[in-house]
């Protein structure tokens, strides 16, 4: 298995590119399977989950096609056309490993009258329940059935009814979940307290380029008008915030000077502003934005919420960057339950981090050492990697899939702005 090789200590300058946003990717995707036209997505990541999702996309009767896979190319090109589905069943073994799966609910009910997915239980940063998606399909006139860990849906009469929904505490995955099978419903569906992550905005502006009818993108009022038929379109995926703010960390920890090229600053306020409360100068440039450290950081408090508020996607990161702050910070994580897997690893590098329920103390510590770490989620990782590029020492971060789920070409971005990083077999 593949681990990454950081020799710590090296200061970040230059440019570094930001791919597509993996969280935006893998809710466009499952858009192409309500039409029987090809959806083009443009500006894809080179991930595994965006590999995964075609593999689940293709099982469900749809075809994809990729370009842009020559070496050196970042943002491929993807043609997925649902002619027919031949199928309606999203596999446990599937949805085990790629939680965003639970997306093709929606779509394939919408488009097929009916739909069968795996439940897909907890994963490594906590509890990841799917109750929510559920009430929300069924406000819209699905019909539900959960046994021997399925949920069957059913669209009485083959197509969904439109309807009112209220989400009692906001939801990602099932904002997206129900705003793909309102589309071509018969009637309206208004959905209220709907999550307004960009990611939303960019599945909302897809499906309008597709033919739809919302109202109120990017408010927490979607007003649905289904239409009765979707046709194919052309789509550039957003440019991935998470991935911008995992780089702005990394260049701020090491004192550096980096412009993210393509970062849209304006979808990343919350980022932006504590990396400025922390002392990192950030400008907005014309192709991005930029970050400034010299090599001082001061504590930060945050707390995670849904957007606009401070990503839960973020916090790992953040952790792992105020480990070298001159204080304590304090890092509440209301979103997941269990999202402190890295504490532990940034421990086994000299990080101070007490945590006591959803809160973590950060205190601030003159230097990390490199050692060998490894994490059980995806930021998590990255988190590693940001203590890596600090720490004394050589740092290897073990189970790197994890990374390749969601940081595309990760160790070549990072050696282009002077960091001394490397991926290693194990030999
Ligand atoms: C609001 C929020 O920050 N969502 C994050 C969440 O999206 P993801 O879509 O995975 O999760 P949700 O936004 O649905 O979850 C938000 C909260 O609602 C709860 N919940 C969710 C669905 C449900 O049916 N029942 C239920 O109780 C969850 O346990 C959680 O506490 O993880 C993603 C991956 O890390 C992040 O990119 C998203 O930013
Ligand atoms: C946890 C994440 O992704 P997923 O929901 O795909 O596990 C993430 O993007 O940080």
């Amino acid at each position: 298995m593949d681990r990454i090789i950081i020799r710590g200590g090296k200061r970040l300058e230059g440019r570094l590119p930001i791919s597509g946003a993996k969280n935006a990717a893998l809710t466009l995707m499952p858009c192409a399977l309500l039409t029987d036209e090809p959806l083009v997505l443009r500006n894809l990541p080179r991930l595994a989950d965006v590999d995964g999702f075609g593999h689940l996309l293709n099982q469900l009767g749809a075809s994809t096609k990729l370009e842009g896979t020559r070496p050196g190319d970042f943002g491929r090109v993807m043609t997925i056309r649902a002619g027919s589905l031949t199928s309606t069943e999203a596999p446990y073994d599937i949805v085990r490993k790629m939680r965003a799966s639970i997306l093709v609910l929606g779509p394939t009910l919408a488009r097929a009258g009916q739909a069968r997915v795996s439940l897909p239980g907890g994963c490594a940063i906590g509890n990841r329940p799917i109750d929510l998606h559920l009430k929300a399909l069924e406000a819209i006139g699905a019909e539900l059935e959960t046994a021997a860990g399925y949920v069957t849906a059913r669209a009485p009469g083959g197509r969904l009814s439109g309807g009112r929904y209220r989400f009692p505490v906001v939801s990602v995955g099932a904002t997206e979940n129900v705003v793909m099978a309102a589309v071509t419903a018969t009637g309206t569906s208004v959905i209220e307290n709907a999550a307004r992550e960009p990611e939303i905005v960019d599945l909302c502006r897809c499906l309008q380029a597709m033919g739809a009818r919302i109202e109120g993108v990017g408010t927490e009022r979607l007003e649905i008008e289904g239409v009765d038929r979707l046709h194919g379109a052309t789509y550039a995926v957003m440019p991935d915030r998470i991935e911008a703010g995992s780089y702005a960390c990394a260049a701020a920890v090491t004192g550096g000077d980096v412009l993210l090229v393509g970062a849209k600053a304006d979808e990343m306020r919350a980022t932006l502003s504590a990396l400025r409360e922390a002392g990192v100068v950030v400008e907005e440039e014309r192709d991005g934005v930029r970050v400034r450290a010299d090599g001082r950081l001061r504590p930060v408090n945050l707390t995670t919420a849904p957007y606009p508020g401070f990503a839960t996607d973020m916090q790992a990161q953040f952790m792992a960057m105020l480990c070298m702050a001159d204080g304590a910070s304090v890092l509440e994580e209301t979103i997941f339950e269990n999202r402190y897997m890295h504490v532990p690893e940034l421990g086994r590098m000299g990080a101070d981090i007490r945590v006591r329920g959803r809160t973590a103390v950060v205190h601030g510590v003159g230097k990390l050492t490199g050692t060998q770490v490894m994490a059980t989620d995806l930021r998590a990782s990255m988190s590693l990697i940001i203590a890596g590029l600090v720490a004394d020492g050589e740092t290897q971060v073990n189970r790197v899939y994890h990374l390749d789920r969601g940081y595309e070409r990760l160790e070549e971005k990072l050696q282009a702005v002077g960091a001394d990083i490397e991926r290693a077999g194990d030999g």
